[in-house]
């Protein structure tokens, strides 16, 4: 994977960030367990939504998960001081909210991302809820426009056309970028394939520029 924050050429105004701090990435990605953490985590929330235990087990899981809570609540840390989502080295920047997905190209011609929609990201009868799937989109267009030089920049639409059933645990493809850009307005798009190329979604948005103080 490229490193997130190189960039040959910044556009002028780069580092105006409106009223967003600036936060770097974590060059050790959490430290040599993180990954390990979020990654088992995850596997807990595929587990959580698709298992059916008896009353026991489930109050032994609470128990766990009520333990595994009480030892991670010290060290809570401001916004830009915990590794997730600055891990960039990780599925998902190593954020529980991303999809777990690996960056695959970022310059300034675009953003190519791959990976699985997982069983907690089930909607009905088996494919994605259609919420993930914008979920997916808006951070790739933030990437987008982080990797084609356009300072911080938050989404004004997202539009995005479902073609076909996204289906769960099956390696895909999202890719996009920069169409076209307005003075403040980075107009982005992208789409979602199957690594054949058969076109599952597809979308566009409307990133932008925030003035100074804007958060
Ligand atoms: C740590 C290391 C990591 C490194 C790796 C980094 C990777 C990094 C990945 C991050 C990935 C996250 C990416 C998430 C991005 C979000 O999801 S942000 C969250 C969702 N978005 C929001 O909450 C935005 C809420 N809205 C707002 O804050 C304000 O509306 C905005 C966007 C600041 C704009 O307000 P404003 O400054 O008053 O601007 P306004 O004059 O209304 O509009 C400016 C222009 O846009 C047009 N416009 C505005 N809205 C619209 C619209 N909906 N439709 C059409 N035109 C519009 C206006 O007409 C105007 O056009 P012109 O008149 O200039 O031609």
């Amino acid at each position: 994977m490229q490193v997130m924050t190189e960039h040959t050429e910044r556009d002028g105004d780069y580092e105006h960030h409106g009223g967003f701090p600036v936060y770097a990435a974590d060059p050790d990605n959490g430290g040599p367990h993180f990954g390990r953490l979020v990654e088992a985590l995850r596997t807990v929330q595929d587990l959580a939504v698709s298992t059916a235990p008896p009353p026991e087990v489930i109050a032994q899981a609470a128990e766990q998960a009520e333990a595994l809570a009480a030892l991670l609540a010290p060290y809570t840390a401001p916004e830009g001081h915990y590794p997730a989502g600055r891990s960039v080295g990780l599925p998902g920047r190593g954020s529980l909210l991303m999809l777990p997905w690996t960056v695959e190209k970022f310059d300034r011609t675009g953003v190519r991302s791959t990976g699985v929609f997982r069983r907690y990201h089930m909607g009905g009868n088996g494919a994605a809820h259609g919420g993930v799937l914008p979920l997916l989109f808006d951070d790739l267009f933030g990437m987008i426009t982080h990797a084609a030089g356009r300072p911080i920049s938050r989404t004004g639409y997202l539009h995005v056309n479902y073609r076909k059933i996204t289906p769960l645990e099956t390696p895909l493809v999202v890719e996009g970028r920069v169409d076209r850009v307005d003075g403040r307005k980075t107009f982005v798009s992208a789409r979602l394939t199957e690594p054949d190329g058969t076109l599952l979604a597809d979308a566009e948005a409307l990133m932008i520029v925030l003035l100074p103080g804007q958060p």
